[in-house]
């Protein structure tokens, strides 16, 4: 072998250069991409804990230094004053899936989550929703006045000057952790308006559209158990079980544990548990209906017990009387796994108490089968 080949494979020298260079921008930028991920999530979370939870719902109380932060932080994401956002999501709530209801999951995917921003319905036409509240609030009432340049400032200035300050990356503050940062936030916090009326199952109720999913709560910092939300929408948690992915959940409870928060209102289990058992019972009803019962007994023919014996032995039918209703197990006689005699010697009399134990006690599947055979009904003789 000549000396200059080396029989070890490795990677080329142009390649290991390439990929050092495409890691270059990311180590450099290293601060303002975290930094672009917290001003994520605290711009989020203003929307979904301040903005959502607390001004629309009164979900918790919290104290003037909690609210002013997630004034602040919902302002960074530049979704409208806190007074028109919430006016806009209790007409949601009260109007669901309506013509009222301004962002109505019923006009399309499209139209909840973005096209009710850009083809403004107008003001008039949405439903009514008391906000005598919203205008009582301080903060509220300021940050709708001076809308603009606080969200201006929360959204694109600020970021741009921690980043610029802070580690001399001016335009990665603005784009990163203004611009980008932004539009992501906006689309999270859209999807609670679309996916979650979308994906999902109807937990607690199937009259709205508003559902419980786990991609749509992993996309709108826990905004997606929505059916539950839309249910009890006072419940300061959208996910009720403590370890259900809810970071808005998280971080109320978090400032409850530090005194910044307070009150925080929940639906009483018992009634919650309620909800969720009479969608199964709607669910199982429905199944129900999917399956063939037999006639129910009250639309049967009525004989009295001597008409019954009367009609078996000028018939001859294989009848026989199980609980008051009349079993024709001629179809069934062949496959009974007790065998033929024992339903023969039944034929023409009352066979409960054999049916019941003294001869066998018969399970779920011989009662289920003897609604399907049942012709007639057993009434007394004054009946
Ligand atoms: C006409 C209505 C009846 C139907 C539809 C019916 C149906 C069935 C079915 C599905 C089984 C097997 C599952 C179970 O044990 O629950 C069974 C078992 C049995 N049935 Fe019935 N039955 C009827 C009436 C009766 C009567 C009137 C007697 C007795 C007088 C009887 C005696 C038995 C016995 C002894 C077994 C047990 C068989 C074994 O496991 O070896 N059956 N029946």
């Amino acid at each position: 072998m000549p000396p200059h080949v080396n029989s070890t494979p490795h990677l080329p020298f142009n390649y290991l250069h390439l990929f050092l260079l495409t890691l270059t921008p990311c180590i450099a930028l290293r601060p303002t991409v975290i930094f672009s991920i917290i001003y994520y999530w605290f711009t989020g979370l203003g929307i979904t804990a301040g903005y959502h939870r607390y001004w629309s719902h009164r979900s918790y109380d919290a104290t003037p230094i909690m609210r002013l932060g997630l004034m602040f932080a919902g302002s960074g994401a530049f979704e409208g004053s806190i007074q028109w956002w919430s006016r806009g999501h209790r007409a949601h709530h009260r109007h669901t899936d309506t013509d009222k209801d301004p962002y109505s999951a019923l006009k399309g995917l499209f139209w909840s989550h973005i096209g009710w921003m850009i083809y403004r319905q107008p003001y008039s036409e949405i439903g009514y929703a008391d906000i005598r509240d919203l205008k009582a609030d301080r903060i509220v009432a300021w940050q709708h006045r001076n809308y603009l340049p606080v969200a201006i400032f929360a959204a694109f200035i600020f970021p741009t000057l921690v980043a610029g300050f802070g580690w001399g990356d001016w335009a990665g503050g603005y784009f990163y952790a203004g611009v980008l940062r932004l539009v992501l936030v906006h689309h999270a916090t859209f999807c609670i308006n679309s996916l979650a009326h979308y994906l999902g199952d109807t937990v607690y109720d199937d009259l709205l559209t508003a559902r419980d999913n786990i991609f749509t709560a992993l996309v709108t910092f826990g905004e997606g158990y929505h059916n539950f939300h839309h249910e009890f929408p006072m419940d300061y948690r959208n996910a009720i079980r403590w370890y259900e992915y809810d970071p808005t959940k998280w971080l109320i409870r978090t400032c409850a544990f530090l005194g910044l928060a307070y009150d925080l209102r929940t639906f009483p289990h018992n009634e919650v548990a309620k909800g969720k058992v009479t969608m199964l019972e709607k669910k199982l009803q429905a199944k129900k209906d999917q399956i063939s019962w037999g006639t129910p007994l009250e639309q049967l023919p009525a004989y009295t017990m001597e008409q019954f014996r009367r009609e078996v032995s000028l018939h001859g039918h294989s009848w026989t009387v199980i609980e008051g209703a009349v079993i024709d197990y001629s179809s069934f006689i062949d496959m009974h796994p007790g065998g033929k005699a024992l339903l023969r010697a039944a034929r023409g009399r009352d066979a409960t108490d054999d049916f019941n134990g003294t001869v066998h006690q018969h399970r779920h599947a011989a009662r289920n089968l003897i609604t399907s055979l049942r012709v007639a009904r057993i009434v007394c003789e004054e009946d």
